[in-house]
């Protein structure tokens, strides 16, 4: 279980997050929602770890986040980053093994290979285990990073899985392959929050979704509750339709295509 209890902080004067409280349970994929600079890459790394100076409390499965070992906590939680750096000449099977780096020491075990292997066919890169990562195209990279993170908990009982906009550059198949592998490790019993900017696939993907406007908890709730025109108006500024199936309660979204007039903003010397 993971409790974001109260939780803030601020950069300077200016509150980035200011007073999340949630709760999450195993088997929840949770989609975190918010326009560009709503506070979400920053919950997510509190809840991580990674921040470390924050008001308020993150337990997670029990013990304050803030008080794990390092090596305690790559085992009970894996993140994908939005930007992952890589500037070294790693061949995508390095990358993924990366993941498993908190179970051994210099020499990888049989069973940490297998998990590599496990991982990079479920997200379909099983192709490019030879390859030179930095030759791959973004898509692909995105994908290798996900068998990464995957390695990581492949192996634990439970585990959190924070991912931080993990479609970005992935064509459609693979968006979904995302987020049903996402949903499947769910009923397997783990906890997943998603940072998703694509609204639909997290109405078709989310348990729960967890709007963020300018860093506060807007709405918390399954999609047939959260996104409606009211609330989506009120995070994203954007006008949309929203279409509700009445029998399965599940939510499509259609915006409205934004016409604007060149003479309204092009450069009136030119
Ligand atoms: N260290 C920092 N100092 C000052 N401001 C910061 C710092 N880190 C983040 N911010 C600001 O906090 C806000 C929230 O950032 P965050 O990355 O969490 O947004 P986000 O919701 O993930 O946005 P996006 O959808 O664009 O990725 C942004 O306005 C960002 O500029």
């Amino acid at each position: 279980m993971l409790i974001v209890d109260n939780v803030s902080l601020k950069a300077g004067e200016r509150s980035l997050i200011k007073n999340v409280s949630f709760t999450l349970h195993p088997g929840e994929l949770l989609a975190v929602l918010g326009a560009n600079g709503a506070g979400k890459s920053t919950l997510l790394k509190i809840i991580s770890g990674e921040k470390k100076k924050f008001e308020g409390n993150v337990f997670l499965y029990g013990k304050n986040v803030n008080v794990y070992s390092i090596k305690e906590l790559a085992r009970k939680r894996t993140v994908l980053n939005q930007k992952n750096v890589v500037n070294i000449d790693f061949l995508c099977q390095e990358i993924v093994l990366m993941g498993r780096y908190p179970y051994f020491t210099n020499v990888p075990k049989e069973s940490d290979l297998k998990i590599v292997e496990e991982a990079m066919e479920i997200c379909g890169v099983s192709h490019l285990t030879d390859r030179s990562y930095l030759t791959l195209s973004g898509g692909e990279q995105q994908r290798i990073q996900y068998a990464r993170v995957l390695s990581q908990i492949w192996d634990q009982k439970e585990a959190l899985i924070l991912l931080d906009e993990p479609v970005t550059g992935m064509d459609i198949q693979f968006q979904h392959q995302t987020l049903a592998i996402a949903k499947a490790l769910t009923k397997k019993g783990y906890m997943v929050i998603a940072v998703l900017h694509e609204l639909n696939l997290a109405a078709q993907y989310a348990s729960r979704i967890l709007m963020l406007k300018n860093g506060r908890k807007w709405k918390d709730g399954n999609a047939y509750e959260v996104l409606n025109q009211k609330n989506i108006y009120a995070v994203f500024n954007i006008d949309c339709q929203v279409n509700i199936d009445e029998d399965t309660l599940s939510v499509y979204i259609q915006n409205k295509m934004v016409v604007l007039d060149a003479d309204d903003f092009c450069n009136p010397l030119k």
